[in-house]
């Protein structure tokens, strides 16, 4: 079965991978890959360098994720435009390194895709997960862990659906706006379903 995992930003979707990769099961991440696909000599690379220009670039030639980031949260335009040069690269890699979770024998492979509802990319996986925390611990914690001001982070916000919005859509909804442990016990839960749905 693969199960879509997503959220808000900071909500914990990578806390939750965490413990599920701890458990063996594998994840697949595409903020990970979406790093991977605008490394220097990769087609994404260049497609974003044609578009963006080379100011966005840092003295070793690899991609200025901040000064990027700055642009394409501020001018939806642009989000819009980098979204067309990443999105479909990541999304063939997604389905490859399902494939061969697969063919490697797993019987539960999880996506984790921030921009799940976003992107429309529910036809990719069979259930959904989010992982919740209300909008405002969401702020806080973004702006703690990535050092952000309110404005920043405000403007990362707007770029996604609320998070209200997507619990509504959930298959399993993982609460995380407790301690880890309340966490890890609904994960522990939501596995228990998930085996017992496919008699493993
Ligand atoms: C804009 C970029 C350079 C900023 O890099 P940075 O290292 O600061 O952030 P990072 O990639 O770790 O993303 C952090 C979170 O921001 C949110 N986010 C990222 N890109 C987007 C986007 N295009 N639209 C809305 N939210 C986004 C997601 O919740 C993501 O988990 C980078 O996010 C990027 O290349 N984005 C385009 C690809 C993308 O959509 N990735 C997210 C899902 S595949
Ligand atoms: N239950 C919790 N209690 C306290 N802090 C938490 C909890 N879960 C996560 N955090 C913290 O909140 C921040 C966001 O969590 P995490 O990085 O897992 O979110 P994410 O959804 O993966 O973020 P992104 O969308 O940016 O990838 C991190 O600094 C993390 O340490």
């Amino acid at each position: 079965m693969i199960l879509g995992l997503t959220g808000g930003i900071a909500t914990g979707k990578s806390t939750v991978t965490g413990m599920l990769r701890e458990r063996g099961i594998p994840v697949i991440d595409a903020d990970q890959i979406a790093r991977e696909v605008v490394e220097p000599g990769k087609p994404a690379y260049d497609a974003i360098v044609g578009h963006f220009g080379r100011d966005i670039l840092l003295e070793d030639g690899q991609i200025d994720r901040k000064k990027l980031g700055e642009i394409v949260f501020s001018d939806e335009s642009e989000r819009q435009k980098l979204n067309a040069i990443v999105h479909p690269e990541v999304r063939r890699v997604m389905r490859e390194e399902a494939e061969t979770a697969e063919k490697n024998g797993a019987s539960i492979v999880f996506m984790d895709i921030p921009l799940l509802f976003e992107s429309k990319l529910q036809y990719m996986v069979e259930k959904i997960v989010v992982v919740y925390a209300p909008a405002a611990m969401q702020l806080a914690r973004m702006m703690e862990r990535d050092e952000l001001e309110e404005e920043q982070a405000q403007k990362r916000l707007r770029a996604q659906f609320p998070i209200d919005q997507k619990r509504e859509e959930a298959d399993f909804l993982i609460d995380n706006s407790r301690t880890r442990e309340e966490t890890e016990r609904q994960v522990e839960n939501m596995l228990a379903e998930i085996r017992g749905e496919l008699g493993s």
